[in-house]
């Protein structure tokens, strides 16, 4: 299983500088939406700069202009982009179109859809490297909101997915079990008094 740090920072600078803490100890490096929107995609060509052997994961939520947006991050370094899955399959099919265009991949993120195993194999059928079993910031926060549900969601799928949104040192474990290919960690890293020996610890948790 990979890890990949999601980097929920909003300036260039302190994205490099977390970057530069915690490299060492994951697979992929995630531009979270807030940076992307606060910073821009030159943010994406400065991380992909810094650390051309990572995999650059640009969170671009896209939900229309799925080719466009794609090509966009694709050009700007991203290795990995976002689509979001209660977007159309047309939105879908056309980011694959970019991904394909620079060899490259597009990560569908489930955040928000009803029957997220159903949609997984939907969208990896129209090509989408992966899926994100994904719970958001605000949806954690909410009341009655369990973790469990995605790793649920995940076997389900019969499909290679990431698990975003609560991914720590208690639940890790739990998500490798489950299947996944890929652990997403933000707060568990960026909150940290010490980001870099949190995502070694978290590395250290996967066998
Ligand atoms: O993708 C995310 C969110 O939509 C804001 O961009 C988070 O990075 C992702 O959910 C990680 O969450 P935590 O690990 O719980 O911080």
């Amino acid at each position: 299983m990979k890890l990949q740090v999601a980097m929920d920072v909003l300036t260039t600078d302190d994205a490099l500088a977390l970057a530069g803490k915690v490299a060492a100890h994951v697979d992929i490096i995630e531009l979270g939406t807030p940076l992307i929107k606060a910073a821009g995609l030159s943010a994406v060509t400065a991380i992909k700069s810094a650390h051309p052997d990572k995999i650059v994961f640009a969170d671009l939520k896209t939900m229309d202009a799925g080719e466009l947006e794609a090509d966009i991050a694709f050009t700007a370094g991203a290795d990995l982009v976002t689509v979001l899955g209660v977007a159309g399959d047309s939105t879908i099919v056309g980011a694959v179109k970019a991904a394909e265009k620079h060899g490259k991949g597009i990560v569908v993120d489930l955040i928000g859809v009803a029957d997220k195993s159903a949609r997984a194999r939907e969208v990896i059928a129209l090509g989408a490297q992966f899926v994100e079993m994904h719970a958001g910031l605000d949806e954690q926060a909410e009341d009655g909101f369990t973790f469990q549900t995605l790793l649920t969601d995940g076997s389900e799928s019969g499909v290679d997915f990431s698990v975003a949104g609560g991914v720590n040192v208690s639940t890790i474990a739990a998500v490798q079990a489950a299947g996944a290919t890929v652990a997403v960690a933000g707060g568990a890293i960026y909150s940290a008094t010490d980001p870099g020996a949190a995502a070694a610890e978290l590395r250290a948790a996967i066998v």
